[in-house]
């Protein structure tokens, strides 16, 4: 699953440092599903919308694989939740709810992040911030629809119980993220 830049023989994002193919691609896109699941179990309860750790390793684990096996780990991560696996916020699973707005807003924002990443948008931490930003935007571009129709709030209510209470705990999020790919670009010197 390389991309047009690590074919020219140049990595294009972080993961294409590592040797393989397949395995690897297949390995990369669990291990960022199980890293979505496990920061999601890192969470603050508040309603409706709980505080987690998913932002980050959302982020982070886009920027690391590029576009297309980020896009595949987010929608693993969905699809193995709905199936039943307790790894959504909280220790949920399944279809549908409040919150499930921001999980599909994972897959888009992977997108989006992994695309940037493999055009340079990770390699110095003013452009690892900004791509990140646009990626978290993107969660909550998705996440206040489906908060809106599950549990009736108007547009000022989705935005005070499902952005606002998020936007500090998710800039920080973004600040840890966006020094670790810059500086592990540095180490790998390429
Ligand atoms: O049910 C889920 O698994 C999704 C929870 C989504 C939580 C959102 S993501 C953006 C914002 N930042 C947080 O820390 N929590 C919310």
């Amino acid at each position: 699953m390389a991309n047009a830049s690590s074919v020219a023989g140049r990595p294009a994002v972080l993961s294409d440092l590592i040797p393989g193919s397949r395995v690897r691609d297949l390995a990369l896109v669990v291990g960022g599903a199980g890293l979505t699941g496990l920061a999601a179990q890192l969470t603050f309860p508040m309603w409706p919308v709980p505080f987690t750790g998913q932002t980050f390793a959302v982020v982070l684990v886009s920027a690391a694989l590029g576009m297309n096996r980020a896009v595949l780990s987010m929608v693993l991560y969905m699809l193995v939740g709905i199936a039943g696996v307790p790894w959504f916020a909280e220790g949920a699973s399944g279809f549908g709810g409040a919150t499930f707005g921001y999980i599909i807003g994972f897959i888009a924002a992977a997108a989006l992040v992994g695309k940037l990443a493999e055009h340079g948008g990770d390699r110095t931490v003013l452009r690892t911030t900004g791509t990140m930003i646009l990626g978290n935007l993107v969660i909550y571009a998705f996440g206040l629809p489906v908060l809106i129709a599950v549990t009736g709030l108007d547009l000022g209510g989705a935005l005070a119980a499902g952005v606002t209470p998020f936007l500090i705990g998710d800039a920080l999020k973004i600040a840890v993220a966006a020094g670790l790919l810059p500086a592990a670009w540095k180490l790998s010197r390429r």
